[in-house]
């Protein structure tokens, strides 16, 4: 059996020195405003995986007025999504993404970024893809006022 999964989150941008995007540090003159980390993309894939289960969405199992997440290491919140995931006795097949940034440039920090998401994911780097565009200049993400991800992702059984 098969199921796929679809997930979508945004952050805003505030002064800062540095994002983190699918696990990756990324040096910029902005910040997310977020409870957690902020990281768009490892809660877009979170999104992807419980779609794929039917389990809600992030902010059912993680509540941003809960203490414990507040700074939470997105990566930590993908551990658990896997562990339920695998629970029920599935796998990644592959997973597809797509950040839309005006700034900064992701292209140096795609491969990282495959990296630690397939470690995550318990699957191998070709079974990773990572992609971006800005919105030429359009929209929120146009204006540079902040970042959206998308995912999708096969699971197995
Ligand atoms: N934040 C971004 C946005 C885009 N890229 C790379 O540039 C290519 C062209 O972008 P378009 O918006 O004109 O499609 C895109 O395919 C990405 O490879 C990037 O690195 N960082
Ligand atoms: C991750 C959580 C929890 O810290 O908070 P945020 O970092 O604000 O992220 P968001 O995608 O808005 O929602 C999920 C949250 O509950």
């Amino acid at each position: 059996m098969m199921r796929i999964g679809h997930g979508y989150d945004v952050h805003r941008f505030q002064e800062g020195d540095h994002i983190t995007l699918g696990g990756v540090r990324i040096e910029h003159n902005r910040s997310f405003v977020a409870h957690s980390d902020g990281d768009v993309l490892l809660h877009a894939i979170c999104d992807a995986l419980l779609g794929a289960l039917a389990l809600g969405d992030i902010g059912r199992h993680f509540p941003d007025t809960d203490p414990r997440f507040r700074g939470a290491d997105s990566r930590q919140l993908l551990q658990t999504v896997m562990c339920m995931v695998e629970a029920r006795g599935w796998q990644v097949v592959n997973l597809d993404s797509t950040i839309q940034a005006q700034a900064p440039k992701m292209a140096p920090h795609i491969d990282a970024m495959r990296s630690i998401i397939a470690q995550e994911l318990r699957v191998s780097e070709g079974q990773v893809n990572v992609k971006a565009t800005t919105t030429e200049s359009l929209g929120f993400v146009g204006r540079k006022e902040g970042i959206a991800a998308h995912a999708v992702v096969l699971l197995e059984q």
